[in-house]
This record gives C-alpha cells, sequence and structure tokens, in this order.
C-alpha cells in the first residue's frame, strides 16, 4: 500500500528526552523532545529559569549532557566538542575581543586551526562584506556602534561554516530602537544563509517577530510548541496563556479557558447579550487611553477590591465605541464571549508536560 503520510521536513536538530540536573532536586531541563527542522528560526522562550539557555548550551557543547540526545542531520552530537558540531554560537554581549580589529575578531577561529593569514583573511573579509561590514574591517569593536558589533559577532560565528546558528538573548544588548532594526536583519540574514537558527530570548514580542515555531518553555519543560500565529491563538496552558499576554483566564463550569483581550466583550448591566454568548458579571476596575483603544481592567463582581490589586481581567475596547458606550471605574458590567473565541487550557500553570511525543517545530518556509 502506498504510504499517503506527508513527508517531514528534515530535521536540523533532534533532541531526545534531553535533560540537565546541576544538583540534586528538579533537572533545569527536565527529558524535553524536540524536532527542530531544517532552515527555520525556532526561538526558544520562556521566563529566567524555564530551562531555555541550558537547553541551549547542551546543543552547543557548552554543557554536558545528564542524560538523553542531541542529533544533528542525524548525526549524534551529544558527546562531541563543541568546535566537532556544526554548530556556532553568538552571545549576548557579542563577546568580541576588544584589542583586534573587526577582521581578526572574524577570523579568529580559523587561527586557531592554523589556517593561512592570507586564506583566512580573505574568508573573513568576504564575510565582512556579506553583513555590509567590508568598509569598517579594520575597526576595533569600541569604535563600532551595537548593530555593527553585532554584524562582526554573525560574521565570526558564520565562518566556521555552522550548519546551525545558536543565538543567547542576541538582542538584549542593544537600545530598543536598535533591537528592532537588528531583529528585521537577523531574520533576513537566516532566510538568505537558508541556515537554521535557534534563538533563546525572554521576549515574546521578540519570539513572535522572528520565529518559524516558537518553543515556549518552563520550569524545565516545553510547555508548547508552534507557529507565533498557533501559540497566539490557542494557547495549550494557562502558563502561555498568561505568559504570552493578550489572554484573560476565565474559570467556567467546564474549566478555564482563555479568550483573547480583543475578543472579550463588555456591554452595561442589564443590556440584552447576543445569542448564545457565554458571560460572567464584572466591576471595572480600570480605564487607560491606549490611543486606537481603551484598556478596561475588570474584577468579576463580589471580589473585594484592595488598592494594590491588579485587574483580573482586561478588554480592548476599540476607540469609537468606548466614545459612543464610555464606562467609569466601579461601574458594574457583562463580559461576554462566543464559545468559539474561548479556548480550552488543559494543563494547570505548573504541572510538568504529559509524557511528551517529540514535538516538531517546522519552518513556514525554507529558503534554497
Ligand atoms: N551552572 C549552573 N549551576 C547550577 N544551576 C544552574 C546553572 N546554570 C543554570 N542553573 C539553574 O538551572 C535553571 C535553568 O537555568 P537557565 O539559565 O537555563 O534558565 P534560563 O531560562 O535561560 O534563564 P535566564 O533567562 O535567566 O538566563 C535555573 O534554575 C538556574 O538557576
Amino acid at each position: 500500500m502506498q504510504d499517503t503520510t506527508p513527508a517531514q521536513p528534515p530535521a536540523a536538530i533532534e533532541i531526545v528526552a534531553l535533560t540537565k540536573r546541576y544538583a540534586s532536586g528538579k533537572p533545569a531541563v527536565d527529558a524535553i523532545n524536540l524536532r527542530i527542522a531544517s532552515g527555520s528560526y525556532c526561538c526558544l522562550l520562556g521566563p529566567s529559569g524555564c530551562g531555555k539557555s541550558t537547553t541551549l548550551r547542551m546543543i552547543a557543547g557548552h554543557e554536558s549532557v545528564t542524560s538523553g540526545d542531541i542529533l544533528l542531520e542525524n548525526r549524534n552530537i551529544t558527546d562531541l566538542p563543541a568546535a566537532a558540531r556544526g554548530t556556532a554560537m553568538m552571545f549576548q554581549s557579542f563577546a568580541l575581543f576588544p584589542h583586534l580589529s573587526a577582521l581578526d575578531n572574524v577570523a579568529f577561529s580559523l587561527k586557531m586551526k592554523g589556517v593561512a593569514k592570507a586564506e583566512r583573511q580573505a574568508k573573513a573579509r568576504d564575510l565582512l562584506e556579506r553583513v555590509a561590514m567590508g568598509h569598517l574591517a579594520e575597526r576595533k569593536p569600541a569604535e563600532l556602534s551595537g548593530g555593527q558589533q553585532q554584524r562582526v559577532a554573525l560574521a565570526r560565528a558564520l565562518i566556521t561554516q555552522p550548519r546551525v546558528l545558536l543565538l543567547d538573548e542576541p538582542l538584549s544588548a542593544l537600545d530598543p530602537f536598535l533591537r528592532i532594526q537588528m531583529r528585521a536583519e537577523l531574520r533576513r540574514w537566516q532566510k538568505e544563509l537558508g541556515l537554521t537558527f535557534i534563538h533563546v530570548t525572554h521576549s515574546q514580542e521578540e519570539a513572535m517577530a522572528l520565529a518559524d515555531t516558537m518553543v515556549v518553555m518552563n520550569h524545565g519543560v516545553i510547555e508548547q510548541v508552534g507557529s507565533p500565529l498557533e501559540v497566539y491563538n490557542r494557547p495549550a496552558s494557562e502558563f502561555v496563556a498568561r505568559f504570552m499576554g493578550g489572554h484573560n483566564v476565565i474559570d467556567t463550569p467546564d474549566g478555564k479557558v482563555g479568550v483573547r483581550t480583543d475578543h472579550l466583550q463588555v456591554l452595561p448591566q442589564g443590556s440584552p447579550l447576543p445569542w448564545g454568548a457565554q458571560h460572567m458579571q464584572a466591576v471595572v476596575t480600570d480605564v487607560e487611553y491606549q490611543g486606537t483603544y481603551v484598556l478596561l481592567g475588570l474584577q468579576k463582581q463580589g471580589v473585594a477590591l484592595s488598592a494594590n490589586a491588579t485587574a483580573a481581567y482586561s478588554v480592548m475596547v476599540p476607540e469609537a465605541a468606548f466614545a459612543a458606550q464610555p464606562y467609569e471605574v466601579g461601574q458594574a458590567v457583562q463580559l461576554h464571549w462566543t464559545p468559539e473565541q474561548a479556548h480550552p487550557l488543559t494543563r494547570p500553570a505548573t504541572a510538568p508536560a504529559a509524557a511528551p511525543a517529540v514535538a516538531t517545530a517546522t519552518a513556514q518556509a525554507v529558503p534554497a
């Protein structure tokens, strides 16, 4: 019989039951399974201490593995030294040598390998040209802007011709404006080079902007793997819904559900509800003007409000709708939503993932 199963894109990295235990107690990374498609941009995302950097360092070979396996294009690299893996790492601070020119920084690893000066400098110059830094090749890092240093760091990582580029918070040293600009450059480089990028970040916004696939981690386990659209629209757990932001977690008789702040609707008390709508009574606790919309903070009716209490629910009301029907702090209202807009949150916030099948991180577009 013919096999009609769609072929999976080849995996650049496959992680099988990978565990890291630093000391007794809960592992920093707890038996995670993950498959990262070749040529994709994958972001490992999660709060501080969730195990994302440890995972990246184990892939890089900068951290030993307690148990489990790491495969790069079907080659088991778990116990190989970092330089023999086919990966390269780009760090948060770029880690450029301050006393070396951009050219010598890029050529450095070839020098360590004993490559002749003319050859290594030609390769380094070629890579600096590729990242539009050829004209600044003789400058020292201190004479370069943050964005230029990042380009040098990228060229330096690429000179070893890695199959997979690992990026540990590569944008966090940049100011907010430059961060957004360099984010776009990283994305463009990844597509142009056709390499697999694995990028660690704690920023939801950064991961959403960059990733083909987001891997959301918490307490050493993977909570969810999916495209930014899938993760944002269908958070799998209460943790993911709260961590991604823009969602309300609502207790219903059938369990907790997630409803986006722009999908939750508000009506004055006593107004007729749309047919089939699910609803609850609430009190307005905050009214914030945000330009194109007004953000209402609300609390379930009957819950005592203290001065420092944060709103339990948020609703985005378009500016024009708020002008037509304004709301005030202290006002009793009805919140409603359609069943289609409510996504069941299957797991409690801190429970470890159920025994996972190998989660697959697929590319949306795999450049040649
Ligand atoms: N060298 C180490 N020795 C002992 N514990 C460590 C070590 N490195 C990390 N840990 C612990 O392992 C857990 C995961 O750390 P990890 O650095 O991977 O988290 P992270 O998600 O990258 O956090 P951050 O965003 O703060 O860097 C944390 O509880 C951390 O304290």
